[in-house]
C-alpha cells in the first residue's frame, strides 16, 4: 500500500497494491498497523458505513463537532465520485483550504481524513457505492455541515448545479462563516 501526502496536513491518499489473475482482482483495502505506523498515532475505527447514490447526488459537506469529531477512511466500491475534504482546524496552516480527488473502483484510491475536516462527495456515475470507516460513532446532536457551494470555500465541483441532487438537510447547511464549531 502506497501512502501519499495531500496538501492538507494529516490527510493522506492510500493506494493499495492490486493483484490481478484470471479470476479477477484482489487488494487489501485496510491495514491498521501500516496506517498507524505512517500517521504516527493509534486509530480505532468503530463504525463502517455504506451509501448508494445516483449520478449527480451530492452529500456534504459534513462533520461532527467536539468530542464526537470523526476521522474517516473513505473509498468507492462501485462507480466514481469527486471527493472533497475541507480543513476546519484553526491552528492548521491549510485552514479553510480544500483537497479534492476522484475516487473510483478503477483507481482504488482511498482517503484518510483526520478529525477536524469537513467531507463531501459528488457521484459522477449511476449507483455509486461509497464505503467509509469512522473512528467515532454517529452522534446526531453533534452533526454539522457547510454549504457545498460556499463562496469563500470556492470549491469547483466540475458539475452543473442544476443537475445536482441534494438533500433538504444539506440545502439548509450554513455558510462557512456561520459554521458550527
Ligand atoms: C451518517 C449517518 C446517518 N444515519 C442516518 C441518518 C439519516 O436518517 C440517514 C441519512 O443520513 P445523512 O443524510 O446524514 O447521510 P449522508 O448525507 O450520506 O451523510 C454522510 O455524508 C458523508 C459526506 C459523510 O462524510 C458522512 O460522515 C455522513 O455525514 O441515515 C445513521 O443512522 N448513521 C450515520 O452514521
Amino acid at each position: 500500500m502506497k501512502i501519499i501526502e495531500t496538501l492538507l496536513q494529516g490527510c493522506y491518499v492510500l493506494e493499495p497494491i492490486p493483484f490481478m489473475d484470471e479470476r479477477g482482482l484482489f487488494f487489501e483495502s485496510y491495514h491498521q498497523k501500516r496506517l498507524e505506523d505512517y500517521i504516527g498515532k493509534k486509530i480505532n475505527f468503530v463504525q463502517d458505513n455504506i451509501s448508494i447514490s445516483k449520478n449527480g447526488v451530492l452529500r456534504g459537506l459534513h462533520y461532527q463537532t467536539g468530542i464526537h469529531s470523526q476521522a474517516k477512511l473513505v473509498q468507492v466500491l462501485k462507480g466514481e465520485v469527486l471527493d472533497v475534504v475541507v480543513d476546519l482546524r484553526k491552528e492548521s496552516s491549510t485552514f479553510g483550504q480544500h483537497f479534492k480527488l476522484k475516487l473510483s473502483l478503477e483507481n482504488r484510491k482511498i482517503i484518510f481524513i483526520p478529525k477536524g475536516m469537513a467531507h463531501g462527495f459528488l457521484a459522477l456515475t449511476d449507483e455509486v457505492i461509497f464505503a467509509y470507516k469512522c473512528d467515532e460513532y454517529y452522534h446526531p446532536q453533534s452533526e454539522a455541515g457547510i454549504m457545498f457551494n460556499d463562496p469563500e470555500l470556492d470549491i469547483n465541483w466540475e458539475f452543473t448545479e442544476t443537475n445536482m441532487i441534494i438533500s433538504e438537510k444539506d440545502l439548509k447547511l450554513p455558510l462557512w462563516k456561520d459554521r458550527k464549531i
